[in-house]
C-alpha cells in the first residue's frame, strides 16, 4: 500500500505553527499530477472537514447533547486534519511467503501486524506482507482472500487473505472514507468477532468510522471499531480523511461530556430516584437542555454507535 501524501489544513506560511502537527502542506511536484490537482485536494479537505463537523452535530444530538456541544469539542481540528490517499498494489499469497512481516497500523490509527500498503510519514507501516485472513459475508472483490481459509474471518484467525492494512483503530475523532469498487475494507463485528466486508458496490458512498476519541468522549458509547483492509489480485485506491480535535481543545478524562453515560433507573437507589422526580415536577420542562432532561429522568437514552449490518458499516441507533 502506498500513502501519496497527507493533505494538511492550508496553514499560512507567514504563521509559526501552534504544535507538531500544524504546518504548510509539502505538494508533490505539480507537474506530474497536473495544474488542476491542488484546487481539487483543497476542495474535498473543506467538504470532508464540513461533512464530518455535520456529522458530530448530528452525534452530539443523538448523545442527548445540545448540537454544538459535541462540536465545540472539535475546534480547529481542521487544522490538524488528514486527507491521505492509498494506493494498494495487488498482492498474492506468494509474494508473502517470500517477505518479511514487520509491525503496521496506519496513518491515522494504532494496530498491529503488517500490511503491504507503504506508508511514507507518521512513521507507522512498513511494507510488506503477513498472512492474514479476512473473510466476509459478502465477497467485496476479494477473490483471492474470501473464505479461502475456512477461518471465516475471527480476528485470531484472519490468516487466510491479505493484509493492506492491518487490524486497528483510529485514533482520532471520526474517518470518512471513499473505496473503489476493489473493496477490502473490513470491520470486526463485536458480537461475533468476524470481519465483515464494507460494501464497495457504491464508489461514491462514504464510510463514516467512528475514532478513538470520540468512543472517548462518549464514555464508550460511541464505539471505535478494529478495521482492516485486505488485498486483492487487483490494486485498490482508498481517500481516507482523519478528523482530528486539535490539542489545546482536547479534554483530560473522564469526558466532559460524561453526562452521556447514564445509569438506568433500576440501578440507582430509590431515594435519587425521589428526589430527582420531585426535581423534575418542579422545574418546568421547557427550560431544561436536551442533557439535563436526559440526566435527571435517569433513562439510558438512544445512542449511535458504529456497527455491521448485512455487511454494511453503519451508525446504527442502539435503544436503551
Ligand atoms: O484504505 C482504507 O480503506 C482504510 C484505511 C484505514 O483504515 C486507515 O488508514 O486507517
Ligand atoms: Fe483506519
Amino acid at each position: 500500500m502506498f500513502s501519496v501524501f497527507p493533505r494538511r489544513y492550508p496553514w499560512p506560511k507567514d504563521q509559526p505553527p501552534n504544535n507538531a502537527l500544524q504546518g504548510p502542506n509539502i505538494w508533490p511536484d505539480s507537474d506530474s499530477l497536473g495544474e488542476d490537482w491542488r484546487d481539487s485536494m483543497s476542495a474535498l479537505f473543506r467538504l470532508m472537514v464540513s461533512v464530518n463537523e455535520a456529522v458530530a452535530r448530528g452525534l452530539s444530538l443523538s448523545l442527548d447533547l445540545g448540537l454544538q456541544d459535541l462540536p465545540a469539542l472539535c475546534q480547529g481540528g481542521d487544522t490538524i486534519s488528514l486527507l491521505r490517499l492509498f494506493h494498494y498494489f495487488p498482492y498474492s499469497n506468494d509474494a508473502a511467503s517470500n517477505s518479511n512481516s514487520s509491525g503496521g497500523g496506519s496513518g491515522g490509527g494504532s494496530g498491529t501486524g503488517s500490511g503491504n500498503r507503504k506508508d511514507d510519514d507518521d512513521g507507522s507501516a512498513k511494507a510488506v506482507a503477513s498472512t492474514g485472513s479476512g473473510t466476509g459475508e459478502e465477497n467485496c472483490g476479494n477473490d483471492d482472500t474470501g473464505n479461502s481459509g475456512g477461518s471465516s474471518g475471527s480476528q485470531e484467525g484472519s490468516g487466510a487473505g491479505n493484509i493492506g492494512s492491518s487490524p486497528h483503530t483510529d485514533w482520532g475523532l471520526s474517518t470518512s472514507i471513499l473505496q473503489d469498487g476493489a473493496g477490502g475494507l473490513q470491520f470486526l463485528e463485536q458480537a461475533t468477532q468476524r470481519w465483515v466486508d464494507v460494501p464497495c458496490a457504491q464508489e461514491d458512498a462514504l464510510v463514516f468510522n467512528c475514532g478513538d476519541y470520540l468512543s472517548l468522549l462518549s464514555n464508550g458509547r460511541l464505539k471505535s471499531p478494529v478495521h482492516q483492509v485486505v488485498t486483492t489480485g487487483v490494486e485498490r485506491t482508498s481517500v481516507v480523511f482523519f478528523y482530528y480535535s486539535i490539542p489545546a481543545s482536547t479534554p483530560s478524562y473522564p469526558s466532559p461530556l460524561r453526562a452521556t453515560t447514564r445509569v438506568p433507573a433500576q440501578e440507582q437507589p430509590q431515594q435519587t430516584r425521589q428526589r430527582r422526580r420531585l426535581q423534575r415536577q418542579r422545574q418546568p420542562r421547557r427550560s431544561q437542555s436536551r442533557a439535563s432532561r436526559g440526566r435527571r429522568s435517569g433513562r439510558t437514552t438512544p445512542c449511535w454507535t458504529s456497527a455491521i449490518s448485512s455487511g454494511v458499516a453503519t451508525l446504527q441507533r442502539q435503544q436503551p
